[in-house]
């Protein structure tokens, strides 16, 4: 029996990692079960592929005409997720270089979304920018239970005495608090994190959860507790849906760029509203390559990487010069 062989890219938008995996250039389409198994061994923190990653990017035909192919983005514990911010950046990039194209439209669950490769975030640091929408503030787009048809900016005891909380799908579901910096260094978002994400009556999907401090303005850090992951170093969904909020609730605005802060590095932001009061934003950040793997199907699904191929890209120094920079801007203000 020939074995199949997987073709894989590790990448990073602001250290939120995946490993890319082009369905369309497989001799088949990998089954479900198949598609669950590799995400679950190979991103594995301790005994998966070069220290794991938080998911798998999986590209696939699409079936709609205006787009280029379909992300698909499961993570890490193996649930699909409707979109993801930071994957789709390293996606666009991907898509950009093999169909030679700069201005696109990738196809996710939910939407066709435009991407493009823009003006470079830092020297050699290769930057897209992707379209984030359709964004819902009603509850039941996220699901939210109990808490009326929109929670902005209020009150939700069951999970803080003190703090005031906003859901938002965008369109995976989010849930968002602007705290001060010793919440932010505090264990109260991996506490209510773990609530919501666990057995409970009023996220019974999930959330991704996002706490915010204003760094001055229009610059702000998000800490994101992911759905399905767990604490990564940044959620693009999360900063794009954290970048609405500040400009609906503090002193943000519309189509001005935004600097986000988290804990991997850096990203930009600009938030939009149309005619019809809908919201949508454009997250500009690095869609950085890290290796590029061959392996079987079987190993992957084993977990035995002893025959896997290995080649290592040398972006990775370009990136922490680009976050060093940012950091020393950020001190200095
Ligand atoms: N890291 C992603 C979001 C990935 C999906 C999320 N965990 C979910 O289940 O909704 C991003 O950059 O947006």
């Amino acid at each position: 029996m020939v074995l199949m062989e997987l073709d894989l890219i590790k990448v990073h938008g602001s250290e939120n990692s995946f490993f890319i995996l082009d369905e369309t250039i497989l001799e088949r389409p990998l089954t479900e079960a198949e598609i669950m198994k590799v995400t679950t061994t190979l991103t594995n923190r301790e005994t998966g592929l070069l220290n794991g990653a938080d998911g798998i990017l999986l590209i696939t035909k699409s079936s709609q005409p205006e787009a280029v192919a379909k992300m698909r983005v499961i993570n890490s514990d193996g649930s699909e997720a409707s979109m993801c911010g930071n994957g789709l950046r390293t996606v666009a990039r991907y898509l950009a270089e093999k169909e030679q194209l700069d201005y696109f439209h990738v196809e996710t669950m939910h939407a066709n979304l435009l991407v493009q490769k823009t003006t470079e975030i830092g020297n050699d640091v290769a930057t897209y920018q992707v379209e984030i929408s359709p964004v819902s503030f009603q509850t039941s787009t996220l699901p939210l239970i109990g808490k009326g048809e929109t929670l902005i900016n209020q009150p939700f005891k069951e999970l803080d005495s003190k703090l005031l909380f906003s859901a938002v799908a965008v369109p995976n579901p989010h849930l968002i608090s602007f705290v001060d910096h010793e919440t932010m260094e505090s264990p109260l978002l991996e506490e209510i994190a773990r609530f919501v994400n666990g057995e409970n009556p009023y996220f019974i999907d999930g959330v991704n959860v996002s706490f915010v401090e204003v760094l001055g303005k229009d610059q702000i850090f998000v800490k994101t507790y992911e759905r399905g992951v767990g604490f990564t170093n940044a959620c693009g969904t999360a900063m794009s849906a954290s970048s609405l909020m500040y400009v609906l609730l503090k002193e943000g605005s519309f189509d001005q760029k935004i600097q986000v802060f988290n804990p991997g590095g850096m990203v930009q932001t600009i938030v939009h509203q149309d005619n019809e009061d809908n919201y949508w934003m454009e997250l500009i950040g690095n869609a950085t390559y890290l290796q590029k793997i061959t392996l079987s199907l079987s190993d992957a699904q084993k977990g035995d990487f002893s025959n896997s191929q290995l080649m290592i890209l040398n972006e990775n120094d370009a990136y922490q010069e680009f976050i060093k920079e940012a950091q020393n801007v950020l001190k200095k203000n």
